[in-house]
């Protein structure tokens, strides 16, 4: 058996275009298009390929993009107030600020700074705290773009048995909570873990958000499971080539004769995380100036 391959770009580009109309839509009513901001402290390359990417699709979709570089020396002074000066501007409607951040600089102040109704990416506690509790707020990119697929696959997920690998705050965690929503029996595992490959094996849903370049074996899964592949890893580049191969956490090429469905790295999970992103930008803007938007129309 071969698996279905989720072709997530796929369903990433015709998320972008349903964002795009209605973008033009909001445009028309607010007077103004919706904007997204992104902060990039630092020169990391791939960082700066990842932003690069968000700010044409931003400007694809016919929202404004406003990028802001700062050198990796930057202070917490000049980040927290440039900030506060976009959680003031109308014209902003999300937040973006590139993580990892240099060393130097608290993640979890320079979060906590942005204002929870411009904080597309979902990683502020007041949003994972409405997350936790059910309440309406911003959902962080990424399991929300795994959970995208997963529905779209499987329809109701509704008693299924979900294994989610890795318990970050921004892809882990969150991803648990969505599928306890939607009444998945979910369980979290980790580094801890004791026989990850026996918790992994009674999964109908296997998410894989660990960050170890092929680490999920085919006998770890049960045969016709689907698996959300989050892991981007760059191997080593082969003699004589100047990039390695991406792959993700998901030994895909072993584990793709035994899954349902699965995802591939790269066009899986990565595409969807940027859609996600102006999907939320679109819908802070619409709180933002109180134009509604119908429900379950993104
Ligand atoms: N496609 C996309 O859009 C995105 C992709 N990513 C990718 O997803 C992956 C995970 O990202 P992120 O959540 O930020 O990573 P983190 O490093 O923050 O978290 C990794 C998690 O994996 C767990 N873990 C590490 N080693 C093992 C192991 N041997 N067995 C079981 N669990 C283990 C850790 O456990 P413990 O907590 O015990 O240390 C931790 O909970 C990375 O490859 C990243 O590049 C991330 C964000 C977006
Ligand atoms: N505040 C913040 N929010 C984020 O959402 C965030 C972040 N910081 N820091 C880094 C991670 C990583 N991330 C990805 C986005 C798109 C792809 C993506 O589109 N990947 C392509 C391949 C791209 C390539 O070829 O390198 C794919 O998987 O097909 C991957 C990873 C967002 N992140």
């Amino acid at each position: 058996m071969s698996a279905e391959l989720i072709d997530g770009k796929a369903f990433a580009e015709g998320l972008r275009e349903k964002v795009g109309a209605l973008a033009a839509t909001f445009a028309a009513k607010a007077g103004r298009k919706a904007g997204l901001a992104v902060v990039l402290v630092g020169e990391d390359p791939a960082s700066q390929v990842y932003v690069r990417s968000k700010g044409k699709q931003t400007v694809a979709c016919g929202m404004a993009s406003f990028e802001h570089k700062l050198p990796a020396t930057a202070s917490e002074a000049d980040l927290l107030g440039l900030i506060e000066q976009l959680n003031a501007d109308r014209s902003v409607d999300g937040i973006l600020v590139q993580l990892p951040l240099p060393d130097h600089l608290d993640e979890q102040k320079v979060i906590a700074t942005i204002a929870p109704d411009k904080d597309v990416d979902g990683f502020h506690i007041i949003n994972a705290g409405r997350l936790a509790v059910g309440q309406e707020g911003f959902v962080p990119c990424t399991p929300l773009g795994c959970l995208m697929l997963l529905k779209d696959r499987l329809g109701d997920l509704s008693g299924l048995d979900a294994v989610v690998i890795g318990r970050s705050n921004i892809v882990g965690k969150p991803m648990a909570q969505l599928l306890l929503q939607e009444s998945c029996t979910v369980t979290v595992a980790h580094s801890r873990t004791k026989d990850l490959p026996g918790v992994v094996r009674r999964a109908d849903i296997v998410v894989a958000a660990v960050g170890r370049p092929e680490m999920v074996k085919a006998d770890w899964i049960k045969l016709g499971a689907t698996v959300i592949d989050v892991g981007i890893n760059r191997l080593p580049p082969e003699p004589g080539a100047d990039k390695g191969r991406l792959v993700g956490d998901v030994d895909f090429a072993g584990v793709r004769d035994v899954a349902g469905a699965i995802t591939p790295v790269p066009g899986g999970v990565g595409p969807m995380t940027i859609a996600v992103l102006l999907r939320n930008t679109l819908v802070a803007a619409h709180r933002n100036e109180g134009v509604a938007l119908a429900a379950g129309a993104l």
